[in-house]
C-alpha cells in the first residue's frame, strides 16, 4: 500500500479523496490544511469512512511515500520545498506556480539534495506526453486558447477587460505570452504553464484567454508544430461545482498519477 500526504483539501482535494476511498492500494494518512482552516477541513471529511488526520504541517517523523500538492502557489513554498529536502517525492498540481522566476530551479535543487523526484501533473489538459516527445525533435510553435464561462473569470483582471455580467458573446480577455498570462491570471494559468514546460517555454508559448457567457465548459485548445509534424487538441472540461475555475479532469489526473505509482501497470 502507498502512503500519501495531501496538501490542500479544496475542490480538487475532496474530489481526489472521494475517489481514493475505493482504492485499497492507496491510503491518504495526512491532509495538510492552512493554519486556521483545520476544523473546516475536518468537517469536509466528516462523512469519510476513514478520514485522514488533518494537520497544518507534516510531522517531523512522518515519511510518506508521496506528497501530493492540491493547494496553490503558497503551499509549494511552505510544504513542497521542505518535503523534497527531506527526500519525499512530490506531485504538483499547481503547475502555474512554476512560472515564478527561479522556482523551477529551486525545486530541482531541493529534489537533488533530497535525492528524490518531482512530478508535474497534466491536470486539466491532455497530450502532454506527445508535446514533450515532440520537443525532443524540435518544436516551432505552440499556441494555446483557454475558453471558460464568464463566471470563471470573476476576481481576475478580466473584470477590467470587460463587464463579465453583461457580455453576450465570447470575448478575448488576454493575448500574449504564457509568462504574462501566468502573471495576470495565476489561478487560471496552470494549463498555459504546463504546455510551456512541456513545450517551448513561457516566452514562446502564445496564449489567448476567452470569457464565453455561452459556454458551460472549460475549453482548452492547443496546436503544436515542429519537426515531428503537427497536432491539435481540444479538451472540453466540465467545471467542478465546488470551483468553476477548475475542471473535473484535474481530479482524475491526480487519481491516475497516484494509481500509477501504486499499481503493477501504469498508463
Ligand atoms: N494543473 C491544472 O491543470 C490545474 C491546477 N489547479 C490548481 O490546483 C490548486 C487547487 O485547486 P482547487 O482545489 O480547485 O482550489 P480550492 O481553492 O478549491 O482549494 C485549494 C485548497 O488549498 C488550501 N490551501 C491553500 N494554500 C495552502 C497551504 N499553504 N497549505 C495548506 N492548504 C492550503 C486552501 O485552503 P484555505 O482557503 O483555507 O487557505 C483550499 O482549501 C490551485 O492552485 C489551482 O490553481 C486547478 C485546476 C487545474
Ligand atoms: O481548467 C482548469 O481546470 C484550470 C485552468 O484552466 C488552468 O488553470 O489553466
Amino acid at each position: 500500500m502507498l502512503h500519501i500526504t495531501m496538501i490542500g483539501c479544496g475542490a480538487i482535494g475532496v474530489g481526489v479523496l472521494e475517489l481514493l476511498e475505493k482504492d485499497p492500494q492507496l491510503c491518504v494518512d495526512y491532509v495538510i490544511a492552512s493554519a486556521g482552516s483545520e476544523e473546516l477541513v475536518r468537517q469536509r471529511l466528516a462523512s469519510f469512512k476513514q478520514p485522514p488526520q488533518v494537520l497544518t504541517a507534516l510531522p517531523a517523523d512522518a515519511r510518506p511515500d508521496l506528497l501530493v500538492e492540491c493547494a496553490g502557489h503558497r503551499a509549494i513554498e511552505e510544504h513542497v520545498l521542505p518535503a523534497l529536502e527531506r527526500g519525499i517525492a512530490c506531485l504538483i498540481v499547481s503547475v502555474g506556480a512554476l512560472s515564478e522566476v527561479g522556482l523551477v530551479e529551486r525545486l530541482e535543487a531541493a529534489a537533488e539534495r533530497g535525492q528524490t523526484r518531482i512530478e508535474l501533473l497534466p491536470g486539466a489538459i491532455g497530450g502532454i506526453d506527445a508535446l514533450s516527445a515532440a520537443k525532443v525533435g524540435g518544436l516551432d510553435s505552440v499556441n494555446y486558447t483557454g475558453r471558460k464561462p464568464a463566471r470563471a473569470w470573476k476576481n481576475t483582471p478580466a473584470e477590467q477587460a470587460c463587464d463579465l455580467d453583461s457580455i453576450s458573446e465570447a470575448t478575448v480577455i488576454f493575448q500574449g505570452s504564457a509568462r504574462e498570462a501566468a502573471r495576470l491570471y495565476p489561478k487560471n494559468a496552470n494549463v498555459a504553464a504546463t504546455l510551456s514546460l512541456a513545450g517551448l517555454g513561457l516566452d514562446r508559448t502564445h496564449v489567448t484567454l476567452i470569457a464565453d457567457p455561452l459556454s458551460e465548459e472549460n475549453v482548452h485548445h492547443f496546436e503544436a508544430r515542429g519537426a515531428f509534424g503537427g497536432f491539435e487538441l481540444s479538451l472540453r472540461g466540465k467545471p467542478l461545482v465546488a470551483n468553476p475555475k477548475t475542471s473535473a479532469l484535474t481530479v482524475y489526473s491526480v487519481v491516475r498519477a497516484l494509481g500509477n505509482h501504486a499499481h503493477a501497470i501504469s498508463i
